[in-house]
């Protein structure tokens, strides 16, 4: 049987809970096979970001070179990709790969408020690296950036992918997680047809959130991978996310990581019942 392959461009979290760590884990519990390029490293645990250490651009562009010269890769993802050089560079590099999906989580921020992309590197984002998105995966505040104004309900919600759509992303997916909906996790997805479908899911009192947007979108980029449509990548990412919160792993001492084993627990459990 073929073995699925995917790659993600971001940076590394020292402590395991985002970046180019929570891809890999991630991909590896859903029977991906994960390579990477390192874009930055960040000094980082539980409790914030110490330090950013961006790679030499040299040594991204070997790295990309590397890794698609030799992988039969089935999806992409984007993480931190730091400044607008690494913006332009990463950009130009994929656009030879236009049959690749891709998935571009504009990370802009850390949980901890550490700055992880300059403000310079917006319009590069916008205007280089959202066109040849397959799909886009802000926050709220990311989002927000990204139109240039706030989005403070549901219907701000759909406004906004509706916008960010046409900047170029067939597929929009905003995620609602610091949304102020007490009760619900309640995420947009507007799709290349113009469909647009809620996913919610419960809303976990936990400060053990480091790093979901991470895991949720290295999730979505390994169904793309296997060859699933963007929803039904999608609403395995949001199943796989949700239990990742759900079942939390109390490690550190901030704001922990999630359970990236919990869902493919949850799944054998219930093979071995049927
Ligand atoms: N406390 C929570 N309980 C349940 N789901 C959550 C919680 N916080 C975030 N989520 C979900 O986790 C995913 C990532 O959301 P979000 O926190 O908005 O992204 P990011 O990690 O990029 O800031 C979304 O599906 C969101 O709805
Ligand atoms: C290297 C890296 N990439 C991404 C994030 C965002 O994750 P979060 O928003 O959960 O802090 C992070 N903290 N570090």
């Amino acid at each position: 049987m073929r073995t699925v392959q995917a790659c993600t461009i971001a940076g590394s979290d020292s402590g395991g809970g985002a970046g180019i760590q929570a891809d890999i884990k991630t991909f590896q519990e859903r029977e991906v096979f994960g390579t990477s390029v390192i874009v930055a490293i960040t000094a980082q645990n539980t409790k914030g970001v110490n330090g950013i250490y961006p790679i030499p651009m040299q040594g991204v562009q070997e790295q990309l070179e590397a890794v698609f010269a030799d992988f039969d890769l089935g999806a992409v993802k984007t993480g931190m990709l730091v400044d607008e050089t690494y913006m332009i560079a990463v950009a130009n590099f994929l656009k030879k790969y236009p049959l690749i999906p891709l998935v571009v989580d504009p990370v802009m921020i850390a949980k901890g408020g550490a700055s992880l992309m300059a403000a310079e590197a917006m319009k590069e984002m916008k205007e280089t690296l959202v066109p040849l998105a397959t799909l886009i995966t802000p926050n709220l505040p990311e989002a927000e950036e990204l139109v240039e104004h706030t989005i403070m309900s549901e219907d701000d919600m759909v406004v906004a992918a509706y916008e960010i759509q046409k900047m170029g992303s067939c597929n929009v997916l905003i995620k609602g997680g610091h949304g102020a909906n007490q009760r619900e996790a309640k995420d947009y997805l507007l799709t290349d047809d113009g469909t647009g479908y809620w996913l919610a899911g419960p809303r976990y009192e936990t400060k053990h959130t480091h790093g979901t947007g991470c895991t949720y979108s290295a999730c979505i980029t390994a169904e793309l991978a296997k060859g699933k449509s963007v929803l039904e990548a999608v609403r395995t990412g949001k199943a796989f996310i949700d239990a990742a919160i759900k079942d939390e792993l109390k490690i550190g001492h901030g704001q922990g990581p999630t359970n990236h084993w919990a869902f493919g627990r949850k799944e054998r459990a219930n093979d071995e019942k049927n």
